[in-house]
């Protein structure tokens, strides 16, 4: 698999869940990224990196064992790997901010839950068997894990469980299957893991290079800029309402004595409300701008 051993190696999810919003991230990242979603590995010209497009369920051993110093995967893949290979030679660099999902202790619509007690000596059907042993186990719960690899929201009404635990995020599945959700084990969402291993130093150098990037691009995807006039005697109350903006720029405005303009990037989403709060507080013609990019 291993192509060139001077460039770096990512794992990103081929297809699913993960895969278009993991290309997405590297692409606002500035690689330029070839379309074709059947290569299974593929060359980025203008960055030393190669992409390795494989099942998410292998992301965490190619990262744990170095042949890919870079891995796109979710949280709820990578504690399973831990729990399940007693390993992890990896190391978790950033949470992406996406494939947000938890793992979710469920059971039929119609059943009567009162608490973790209701379990007794239950199956419980799921494709995370290790997570959930694990919690068992830390509440000393003596109920039965019955792996499944797929289908699981299926198992209640096959009869092979009346619990499954699964990966939930809008509850749409559940609820189609006539289930209902009753107890959270694991709050999950795509992250930017890192092998262990230590690197030689030019690749060291690329893969600092990369992080910083994505870092950019996260920050710039909540963040605004943000411009508004204001007189003297409102900038303390306008300042404290800026959101995620840590030091404004303020300026005396040009024939307009007692008037200033203040300019901040704002690290946290700008809400209407906020523009209304602003307003409130003495604050004219407001300008809130996208930030292309950022290098913090
Ligand atoms: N409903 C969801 N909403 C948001 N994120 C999710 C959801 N379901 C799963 N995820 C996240 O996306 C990851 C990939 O989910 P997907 O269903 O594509 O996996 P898969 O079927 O195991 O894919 P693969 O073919 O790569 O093994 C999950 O491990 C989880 O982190
Ligand atoms: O709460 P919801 O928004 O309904 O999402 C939950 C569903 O999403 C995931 O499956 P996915 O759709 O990725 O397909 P898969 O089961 O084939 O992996 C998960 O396994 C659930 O079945
Ligand atoms: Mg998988």
């Amino acid at each position: 698999m291993r192509t060139d051993d001077s460039r770096l190696h990512i794992a990103i999810q081929k297809s699913g869940r993960l895969a278009e919003q993991s290309r997405r991230l590297l692409r606002d990242a500035g690689l330029r990224l070839q379309e074709g979603k059947n290569a299974l590995t593929a060359r980025i010209e203008n960055f030393p990196a190669d992409l390795m497009y494989v099942r998410d369920d292998d992301i965490p051993t190619f990262v744990a064992d170095g042949v890919c110093e870079l891995g796109i995967v979710g949280s709820n893949v990578l504690r399973e790997f831990e729990l399940a290979e007693r390993d992890s030679r990896y190391e978790i660099l950033s949470p992406l901010g996406f494939g947000r999902c938890a793992l979710k202790l469920a059971a039929a619509a119609t059943s009567d839950w009162h608490g973790l007690a209701d379990l007794g000596e239950a199956r419980i059907a799921t494709s995370y068997p290790h997570i959930v042993r694990d919690f068992l186990e830390q509440r000393q719960i003596a109920a039965t894990v019955v792996t499944m690899n797929g289908a699981v929201e299926l198992a209640p009404r096959l009869g092979i469980a009346p619990f499954i635990c699964d990966l939930v995020s809008t509850g749409a599945t559940l609820e189609a299957n006539g289930l209902r959700p009753l107890e959270t084990l694991f709050e999950s969402e795509a992250v930017l893991v890192r092998t262990r291993g230590a690197l030689d130093e030019a690749r060291q150098e690329t893969m600092n290079g990369l992080v910083r990037r994505i870092g950019g691009v996260l920050a710039t995807k909540e963040s605004k800029y943000i411009m508004l006039n204001a007189p003297e005697a409102a900038l303390p109350a306008i300042s404290a309402l800026l959101p995620g903006a840590e030091a404004p720029t303020i300026l005396p405005l040009h024939a307009r004595p007692g008037q200033f303009a203040v300019h901040a990037v704002c690290q946290e989403s700008v809400f209407w409300e906020t523009l209304h709060k602003l307003k409130a507080n003495g604050a004219s013609a407001i300008l809130v701008l996208p930030i292309e990019k950022m290098m913090l």
